[in-house]
């Protein structure tokens, strides 16, 4: 995923860029960055590393300034570099800092458009990278002067749209003009608009989840629409216009199973609502296929799977427990990068309350099962701690497509239920049990918060890629460049430490 943020405020707006980051943290911990304008120069901080981390006291201090924008990265594409830490800055036409959550599906050929045509050069391996500057080209190839119309930047993010494949939720600070934020036609990335009134003036903000508002005090005004722009000069005056010919809003189902945080609305859906709705259908099929299963209590896999297990544990009129505790200074473990790291971090975050399954059969929830690192190791621990029996309920159908819109999962033969049944899948996790919800059920569920949206991105349950440029080559491109063993290969590590040359320490 990734978190982005963007604020034209009327008072320095580093220390509320830091507090939206840090409530979006969970959409990528591998690095975080934050860029502000004063009187017409950037300051910038970026690293790896967690937002508390990467930003001391004296980068603060730094980040003067009552515009900027701010990014948490959980890389999908290129390296993991902190070169590629983002915003990313570009110096013509007039500076800008840009901002991407997503994935771009054809960024080998705009990178080619960039160099040849565009005359520009990238010099790492983020797509991000590539999307800002065809974002700048055509910004040079629109405007002359200095002045930019709101008009000007509509075309702009037109053209982009006409060049860009993928998913890209976006956003640029651009010296003397202000903050451009958009969204791909697709809407596959959140982004909401809020607004904050001040005795100064009314100041913007756009960010990829509605929480960021709550958390620095901004109202909500509305999500942006797929393939919209909005301009919000450095005055603070608020433009806006669908740049897409033929939008068609598709939220990736994913954000509402795991991504998002539960007191988000993305799309006018409460990602909370959602959760309780897989909880309820999925709590109905078990009722439906295992009526005579000995199910004694529903306990949740922290954290994300706790709303849905809550319902289910009420659907099937059964004790709800706590039988897991989540060390709170451990990250989340699908989005760290590379599975060694991820299979030590299952026991290190979450431990057992062994009287909650001591000669019990228990049911355990979990969001999803994707690589089955977490179910796995989970059950085996619920059977040290001395379970009769171990169900499992996943509020999420078999993951069997690898995702190229911006969830790190390139590999289908790295996924669990790859070319498995689901008793495969049972006996790989070593369960007595194991449930899915269905493909319908979870489009329902989530549908059912907001009727008018009628599609939804799902390709990793159906393969159905709603971009429609992705075939079995490309998938196997991107599988060989960034599977696991594909990252563990020295000639990237050796790669990584020549990249650097962004950061500055002070
Ligand atoms: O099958 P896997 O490859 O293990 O992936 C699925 C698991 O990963 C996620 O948890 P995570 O620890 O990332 O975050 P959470 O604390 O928000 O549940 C998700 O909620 C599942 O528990
Ligand atoms: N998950 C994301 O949104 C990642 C953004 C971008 N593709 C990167 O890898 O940095
Ligand atoms: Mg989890």
């Amino acid at each position: 995923m990734c978190g982005i943020v963007g604020i034209v405020g009327k008072t320095p707006v580093a220390q509320s860029l830091y507090d939206c980051l840090t409530v979006l943290q969970h959409r990528g911990q591998d690095a975080a960055g934050i860029m502000t304008i004063d009187n017409g120069v950037f300051n910038l901080r970026k690293d790896n590393g967690l937002v508390r981390d990467v930003f001391h006291t004296r980068h603060m201090k730094r980040l003067t300034g009552n515009m900027g924008i701010g990014h948490c990265r959980y890389p999908t594409a290129g390296s993991s570099s902190s070169a590629e830490a983002q915003p990313f800055y570009v110096n013509s036409p007039f500076g800008m800092a840009f901002a991407h959550n997503g994935n771009l599906t054809n960024a080998l050929d705009l990178q080619i458009e960039v160099a040849k045509i565009a005359r520009r050069h990238i010099n790492t391996t983020s797509d991000s990278e590539i999307l800002m500057n065809i974002f700048a080209h055509e910004l040079s190839q629109r405007t002359t002067g200095l002045t930019v119309s709101p008009k000007d930047i509509f075309e702009v993010v037109t053209n982009v749209h006409n060049k860009a494949r993928g998913a890209y939720a976006c956003v640029a600070a651009i010296i003397g003009l202000g903050v451009v934020a958009f969204r791909d036609p697709n809407g596959i990335r959140p982004l909401a608009l809020g607004k904050r009134i001040t005795e100064m003036g009314e100041e913007y903000m756009v960010a990829s989840e509605s929480v960021a508002l709550d958390a620095v005090g901004f109202q909500f005004i509305r999500d942006v629409a797929p393939g919209e722009a909005v301009f919000i000069t450095e005055a603070g005056e608020l433009f806006t216009q669908q740049c897409a010919q033929t939008p068609l809003t598709s939220p990736c189902i994913f954000e509402f199973v795991y991504f998002a945080r539960p007191d988000s609305f993305i799309d006018g859906i409460s990602v909370y609502a959602s959760r309780v709705n897989m909880g309820k259908k999925l709590g109905e099929k078990i009722a439906r296929e295992w009526a005579d299963l000995d199910i004694d209590v529903v306990i949740p896999i922290p954290e994300t799977s706790m709303d849905v297990a809550l319902q289910i544990a009420i659907t099937l009129d059964l004790p709800y427990r706590q039988g897991f505790v989540k060390n709170r200074y451990i990250g989340r473990t699908f989005i760290m990068p590379g599975q060694t790291q991820r299979k030590k971090s299952v026991r290190r975050k979450l431990n057992a309350i062994s009287s909650e399954f001591k000669g019990k059969n228990v049911l355990l929830v979990d969001d999803s099962i994707v690589r089955g690192t977490t179910s796995g190791q989970i059950i085996e621990m619920a059977r040290e701690s001395g379970a009769k029996k171990v169900y499992f309920a996943s509020a999420a159908p078999e993951i069997r497509f690898p995702n190229v819109y911006g969830i790190d999962m390139p590999s289908a033969n790295e996924l669990i239920a790859y070319g498995r049944e689901i008793d495969q899948i049972s006996d790989l996790i070593q369960a007595d049990g194991l449930i899915f919800q269905d493909i319908s059920d979870l489009v329902a569920a989530v549908q059912h918060e907001n009727p008018q949206i009628s599609r939804f991105e799902t390709s990793v349950f159906d393969g159905n890629y709603i971009t429609g440029d992705v075939d079995q080559a490309y998938l196997e491109r991107i599988d060989a460049a960034r599977n696991d063993q594909a990252r563990k290969a020295p000639v990237v590590q050796a790669e990584l430490s020549n990249l650097d040359m962004h950061n500055f320490e002070a």
